[in-house]
C-alpha cells in the first residue's frame, strides 16, 4: 500500500489516529480516515460522538492531542496558509458580521482567495440573488445556512467540509442544496449529517462514529449489508445500538 501511494496523488484527507482530550473527557479516541480526491465522505454519529471535533482537527481549527492530519498532502497547522486556499469549511454556527449584506459578505470572502467564484454566481448557486442587499442579521435561519454554504464554496476549494448541511432547511431548500453538492464533481466533500436520506443520496462512503471511535465504515450499501438492514437508519441503530437522534446528554 505504501509503495503504491508514493506514486499516486496525495489523499484528499489522511487522518491518522486522531485523539482529542479535554481534561478527563476524550472527545475523539483514535480516529483514522482516508478520503480520496473527488469522494463525498459522510460522517454519521449521535450527538456528542465526536464528529465536529474530528473535522475541526482536519480543518486545522483544533490541535489534536495525538495523531496527525494531512489535507492534500499538507499539514493544516504548519502549512496553514496553503491549506486555507484549498479548503472550504462550513461549520454548524456561522459567526459572520451581521451588519454586512449577503453580497458584502460574499465579496469579503472572495477577497481571501486567488480564484474565487463570481459574486452573482455564488449567490445564485444558493438561490439568494434576491437577498443580496439584505443584512446577514435579517436573513432567515435557512438563508443564513445557504449563505454559509456559498461562503464555504467561494474559493473553489479542492476539499469542502460541511457540518449539518441542511439542518433547519425546508424540504425544497434541502433538495436545492443537495443539487449544489451533487454538482461538485471535482471536489472532495466531507459531510457531517444526522439525515440518513442526505447521506444515502450524497455520500460515496460513510464512517459511523460512536463515543469518539469509528465503529463501521463503507458505502451506504456495504453498511446496510453489514447490519443486514433495509435502510441506513436501521443499519445505524443495529451497529451503534442507538438512535441517530439520541443525545449523550452531557452537552
Ligand atoms: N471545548 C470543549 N471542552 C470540553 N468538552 C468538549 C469541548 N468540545 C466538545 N466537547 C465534548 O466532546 C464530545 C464530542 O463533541 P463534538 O461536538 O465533537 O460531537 P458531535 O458528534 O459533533 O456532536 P453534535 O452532533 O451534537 O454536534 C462531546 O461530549 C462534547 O461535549
Amino acid at each position: 500500500m505504501t509503495s503504491q501511494r508514493e506514486h499516486s496523488p496525495p489523499l484528499a484527507i489522511d487522518a491518522k489516529h486522531l485523539v482529542k482530550r479535554y481534561k478527563s473527557k476524550t472527545a475523539v479516541d483514535g480516529i483514522s480516515l482516508q478520503v480520496a480526491p473527488g469522494e463525498t465522505f459522510g460522517i454519521l454519529g449521535t450527538n456528542g460522538a465526536g464528529k465536529t471535533t474530528t473535522v475541526e482537527m482536519i480543518a486545522g481549527l483544533r490541535k489534536p492531542t495525538e495523531g496527525s492530519v494531512k489535507v492534500m498532502g499538507l499539514d493544516p497547522f504548519t502549512d496553514r496558509a496553503k491549506v486555507r486556499q484549498i479548503l472550504g469549511v462550513q461549520l454548524q454556527q456561522a459567526y459572520l458580521h451581521g451588519s454586512l449584506t449577503a453580497r458584502e459578505l460574499v465579496n469579503l470572502y472572495r477577497s481571501f482567495y486567488p480564484n474565487p467564484l463570481d459574486t452573482d454566481t455564488a449567490l445564485a448557486m444558493v438561490e439568494l440573488t434576491d437577498k443580496a442587499k439584505t443584512k446577514f442579521d435579517n436573513l432567515s435561519g435557512g438563508q443564513m445556512q445557504r449563505l454559509s454554504i456559498a461562503l464555504a464554496l467561494i474559493g473553489q476549494p479542492k476539499v469542502v467540509i460541511l457540518d449539518e448541511l441542511t439542518t433547519g432547511l425546508d424540504p425544497k431548500a434541502r433538495r436545492r442544496v443537495w443539487g449544489t453538492i451533487e454538482s461538485l464533481t471535482e471536489q472532495t466533500v466531507i459531510l457531517i449529517s444526522h439525515a440518513m436520506d442526505e447521506v444515502e443520496r450524497l455520500c460515496d462512503r460513510v464512517a459511523l462514529i460512536d463515543a469518539g471511535r469509528i465503529i463501521a465504515q463503507g458505502t451506504p450499501d456495504e453498511l446496510k449489508a453489514q447490519a443486514a438492514a433495509q435502510t441506513l437508519e436501521d443499519a445505524f441503530v443495529a451497529l451503534t445500538g442507538k438512535d441517530v437522534h439520541d443525545d449523550e446528554g452531557d452537552e
